[in-house]
């Protein structure tokens, strides 16, 4: 098993390009199932999620050619396969083909998807959509299969405006008979990115980024090229990294607009945020404690939840940060703890009384963002870490070592 080992105490100084997001790749990489030919996708990171899903969409009988970061993909001899458990369990992403699945053959089979143990992720939501448009829904044995006659577009509401729930229902409802409207849908990016992909291919989607969208169901998709936006989560992980590490950094290739609420936070814990057209720039020294909830895009991003309570765990002061997306994010606590933070965990929110001085020792990755939070966290350390279970971080952070190593950061791989 692979592990980081980071010498701490190094200011980070100057700048990364953003990599393309991985929550907006891996749904439009299951959306290239509905239709048939050759699509291409352009800044497609190199993560372990990626290759999961290529392996998945190869069963389907899809070729898929990487030239650095785009991927070709040839859709022209699909075939319907089961997809072998194993490679359900590896991410959370493969219930993504669902959709697609069901749209384009009007049947799906599938287990149940794994992915990082933040808390029970149920996902009633996808299949009560897919209900909605007609899709007769049985789950037995721990398999969920899904068939309709034919899909009919009709109101589909959230209880809660689920990132993968709406997706899936966008992919499947684009070759539905008639008009679908999904009310209170999650307006993050990635829904933005899937919609604008989709549209290249022929759906006439609208809505996306608000809470209601709306699919005219049309008859078939054709393939199309594109290329996917930036990684918000990796852009503010590096944000937050400057400020750990009381640096001047630079994102290029990000949209400020992506992430206000994050920005603003930096801000208001005393770091200087300079906006561009398409960079942000963060300059830090003293950090003071702020609360912070996360909540549904526009909202703070849970998956920035792990990274700004190492953050807050060496501001001045006291800070309550609230967890209000999933129910059991906080594993990372424990491992902050051994390097020397002060943080108590009550129901869905920690308290963080911030402490003069992290120190180095050896702790473990218990999921993608926490294994990015202690990464940060040992980048601020006094001393040596060591950070096991590296292969959670490759799941969603690209060359996460060599660009923080272009910062300056004294940091290396090892088996
Ligand atoms: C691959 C991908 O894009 N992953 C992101 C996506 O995950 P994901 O799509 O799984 O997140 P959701 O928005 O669906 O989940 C949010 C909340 O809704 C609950 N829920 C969801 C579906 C459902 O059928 N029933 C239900 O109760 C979940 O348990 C969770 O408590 O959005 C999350 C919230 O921004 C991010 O943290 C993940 O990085
Ligand atoms: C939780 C995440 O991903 P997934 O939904 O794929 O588990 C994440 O990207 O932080």
């Amino acid at each position: 098993m692979e592990k980081f080992i980071v010498k701490g105490e190094v200011r980070l100084n100057g700048s990364i390009r953003c990599s393309g997001a991985k929550n907006a790749t891996l749904p439009i990489m299951a959306a290239t199932l509905l239709c048939s030919g050759l699509c291409i996708i352009h800044n497609v990171p190199q993560l372990k999620d990626i290759k999961v899903m290529q392996d998945i969409l190869s069963l389907f009988g899809v070729t898929i050619k990487r030239e650095a970061s785009t991927l070709i993909m040839d859709t022209s001899n699909i075939r319907v396969s089961d997809i072998p458990e194993h490679l359900m369990r590896e991410m959370r992403a493969s219930i993504f083909l669902m959709g697609p699945l069901l749209g384009r053959f009007k049947k799906v089979r599938l287990s149940y998807p794994g992915g990082c143990a933040i808390g029970p992720r149920p996902i009633d939501l996808h299949l009560k959509a897919l209900t909605r448009i007609g899709a007769k829904v049985r789950e037995s044995f721990g398999y969920i299969e899904a068939e309709a006659e034919k899909l009919v577009g009709n109101e589909i509401h959230f209880d809660f405006p689920s990132v993968g729930a709406t997706e899936n229902a966008m992919m499947a409802a684009v070759l539905a008979e008639g008009t679908t409207m999904i009310r209170n849908a999650a307006r993050e990016p990635e829904i933005t990115d899937l919609q604008n992909f989709l549209n290249k291919m022929g759906a006439r989607i609208k809505g996306a980024g608000t809470d209601t969208i709306t699919i005219e169901g049309v008859s078939r998709l054709n393939p199309a090229e594109h290329q996917i936006i930036p990684d918000r989560i990796e852009a503010g992980t590096f944000l937050l990294a400057g400020a750990m590490t009381r640096g001047d950094v630079t994102i290029e290739n990000i949209s400020p607009d992506f992430l206000f609420s994050v920005t603003n936070k930096i801000q208001e814990i005393g770091a200087d945020i300079t906006l561009g057209p398409n960079f942000i720039r963060i300059k830090a020294d003293e950090i003071r404690a702020t609360d912070v909830k996360t909540l549904p895009h526009p909202g703070f991003p849970t998956d920035l939840q792990a990274p700004i309570l190492s953050l807050l765990s060496i501001a001045k002061g006291t800070s309550i940060v609230t967890e209000t997306i999933f129910e059991n994010r906080f594993k990372h606590v424990d491992e902050l703890t051994r390097m020397g933070a002060k943080i108590k965990v009550e129901g869905r929110s920690a308290i963080v009384r911030g402490v003069a001085n992290l120190t180095g020792a050896v702790v473990a990755a218990t999921d993608l963002r926490a294994g990015g939070a202690l990464v940060l966290a040992a980048l601020a350390a006094e001393g040596i870490s060591e950070i096991e279970n590296v292969h959670y971080i490759d799941r969603g952070y690209e060359h996460f070592e060599r660009k923080l190593q272009s910062l300056g950061a004294d940091i290396l791989r090892c088996q």
